[in-house]
């Protein structure tokens, strides 16, 4: 039998490129639309009388590149940080795709922040194809920033601004990534905001990563055709104003997880447009360019598989 193996955080680190990863999570997105996705929604499990949760994905994607069977484990548990240690604790266990043993054990938490940039990046490019020359971000936590080195490096915007709660970690992040990005240019592409209004003023696109409970983002704020990546995931909490969700073209990632974690937004009469894989696979058309668009990210298995079927093989490959 073969030996497991186990992927570390900073070995994930090591081996991901956004291009790669963009590559496997388009793929991954349009599954669901040519039925070579197999999953189901998220399964979440409260732990007693605390407010500690344990979650899983699992499915397969059947692909001859970026395939893979799998299931990611995670827990949030909110206390942790009074441990100093972080909320969210995910690892993908990877099963071998013709015998169902176990290959590799990754630790996920990394991919989970690329996947999901990924899938924005993705569905901006199906949704909004033009003028990209300002990009907010709401949300300067992990996902925040993988966005922002995301949207750095598969898009060509001149600026991207980013708010946060806490302006002192907006600035913080910027910062880092300026230095990284270009450090002798005097117009730093990376701007920080105290405002939410004066971040989202001129912006094409738009990224809302934040987990708290209140509603950031107002329809009187945004640019007409502007496109939006909406990640929080919450059945209840929402970051844009309901009058958002109602004047735009909503698209989710898959209608299993739609159906059960996405209630309170079909609750407002909003009917979704279909899948992000359905317009990639032109079975469904993208938005037109003076419609304000939606991405509703919820977060698919199948995007799980597919990072981790990538590391795998990066990781053999590399290992030899
Ligand atoms: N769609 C998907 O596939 C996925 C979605 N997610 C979602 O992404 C979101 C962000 O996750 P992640 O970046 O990992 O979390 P982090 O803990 O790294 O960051 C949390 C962010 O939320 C901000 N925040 C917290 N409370 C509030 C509040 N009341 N008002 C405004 N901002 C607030 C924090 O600001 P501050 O610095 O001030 O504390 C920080 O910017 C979560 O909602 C999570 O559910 C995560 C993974 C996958
Ligand atoms: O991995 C995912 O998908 C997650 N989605 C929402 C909350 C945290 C993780």
């Amino acid at each position: 039998m073969a030996s497991i193996v186990y992927i570390s955080e900073n070995r994930v680190r090591e081996l991901l490129n956004w291009e790669e990863t963009y590559k496997s999570i388009k793929c991954a997105l349009e599954s669901v639309s040519k039925e070579r996705a197999f999953q189901d929604k998220r399964s979440a499990i409260k732990l007693g009388n605390t407010y500690n949760f344990l979650f899983s994905m699992c499915g397969g994607l059947s692909d001859k590149t970026y395939g893979g069977l799998g299931c990611k484990l995670f827990t949030y548990f909110p206390e942790n940080f009074r441990k100093n240690e972080p909320a969210l604790k995910a690892n993908i266990f990877l099963l071998d795709e013709e015998t169902g043993s176990l290959k590799a054990v990754i630790a996920a938490a990394h991919i989970t922040d690329w996947r999901t940039a990924a899938a924005s990046a993705v569905a901006t490019k199906y949704l909004h194809s033009e003028n990209n020359n300002v990009l907010a971000i709401l949300g300067a936590g992990s996902q925040g920033k993988a966005h922002a080195m995301a949207f750095k490096y598969l898009f060509n915007f001149n600026k991207i601004n980013i708010w946060n709660r806490t302006t002192e970690r907006a600035k913080n992040v910027v910062d880092e990534l300026n230095q990284n990005n270009d450090n002798t240019s005097a117009n730093k592409v990376f701007v920080a905001y105290d405002s939410i209004k004066e971040c989202v003023k001129d912006a094409d696109v738009i990224v809302t990563a934040t987990s708290g409970n209140e509603t950031l983002l107002k329809l009187e704020w945004l640019k007409k055709g502007v496109h939006i990546n909406a990640v929080r995931v919450n059945p209840v909490y929402r970051e844009l104003e309901d009058d958002i969700y109602k004047s735009s073209d909503v698209y989710i990632d898959y209608w299993e997880g739609a159906k059960y974690e996405l209630e309170g937004i079909k609750d407002l009469g909003v009917e979704f447009k279909g899948q992000i894989g359905d317009v990639i696979a032109r079975v469904i058309a993208p938005p037109s360019s003076d419609r304000i668009s939606v991405f509703q990210s919820l977060g698919m298995p199948v995007e799980d598989c597919a990072v981790a079927r990538l590391v795998y093989d990066l990781h053999i490959a590399s290992n030899v």
